[in-house]
């Protein structure tokens, strides 16, 4: 289904929301808006073969509707394997548990309609957070980043991708307006791009890589790196 929500002249444009709508048309959505968002799909695939243990849990914070599950379950062969996907939003996670019921696989996967912040993390081997923190209050990130590190093992990795801002604003105007040009370049209009970065002002608020980098470490990780960027997008790893 093609995203057109915001291609007519919106009245009141209220805040943005995971509703029915968007979760309909969500694929095409982030893969038309986020530059490198298939790049990353695939690398999660990489690391969890590299990072994925036998008799461990990998948690998908934000699962929308399974493109990461997807990737992590084709690329792992380790045995005792559970996958435990997270989103709030129930049209995502109706769409993301039929869509996973279609390809077979021996590693079970557990959807859990769920506030990431009231989940239980335990045993992990990988978390990800494929662009959701961004959408967290900012003063509940530090919390979620410390039970997420508290319930990794040792060697654990967590994938943290997100939208980002930067603290110099020749810089930042720059990189925001090259999004917007890779919007135009996949067929969203102006009016689209403007409607859709209105409505996401008060819901999403990003940080600077630097914020992401002190938090990681705050919170105990030894290793953090950005390990992909296009843009004002990017892709951090921190292995505990
Ligand atoms: N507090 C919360 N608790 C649970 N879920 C939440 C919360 N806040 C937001 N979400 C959920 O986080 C997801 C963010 S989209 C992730 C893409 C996916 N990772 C992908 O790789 O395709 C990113 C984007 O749309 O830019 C949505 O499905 C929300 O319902
Ligand atoms: O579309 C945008 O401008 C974005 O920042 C990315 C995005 C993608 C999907 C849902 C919300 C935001």
């Amino acid at each position: 289904m093609k995203d057109t929500l915001f291609s007519a002249p919106i009245e009141k444009l209220g805040d943005f929301t995971f509703d029915e709508s968007v979760a309909e048309v969500f694929p095409d959505m982030i893969q038309r808006s986020v530059p490198g968002y298939s790049n990353i799909i695939t690398a999660i695939g990489m690391l969890a073969a590299r990072f994925v243990t036998s008799n461990s849990n990998v948690y998908d914070l934000g699962c929308s509707r399974g493109a990461g599950i997807l990737s992590i379950r084709r690329n792992v062969d380790k045995t005792g394997v559970q996958i435990i996907g997270v989103d709030n939003s129930q049209p995502m996670v109706e769409r993301c548990r039929r869509h996973l019921e279609a390809f077979h696989s021996a590693i079970p996967v557990n959807i859990l309609c769920e506030d990431i912040r009231n989940v239980q993390i335990q045993n992990a081997s990988m978390v990800v957070l494929n662009f959701t923190l961004q959408f967290l209050p900012p003063d509940d990130r530090l919390a979620l980043l410390e039970r997420i590190y508290n319930g990794l093992n040792p060697n654990g990795v967590l994938v943290l991708s997100e939208k980002f801002r930067f603290d110099d604003s020749h810089i930042n105007e720059l990189l925001i307006d090259l999004h917007h040009t890779f919007k135009r370049a996949n067929g969203y209009s102006e009016l689209e791009v403007s409607q859709k970065r209105t409505a996401l002002e008060n819901v999403m608020r990003t940080d600077t890589i630097e914020i992401h980098k002190t938090r990681l470490a705050q919170v105990g990780f030894s290793h953090t790196e950005l390990w992909f960027q296009c843009f004002n997008f990017g892709s951090m790893i921190a292995i505990k």
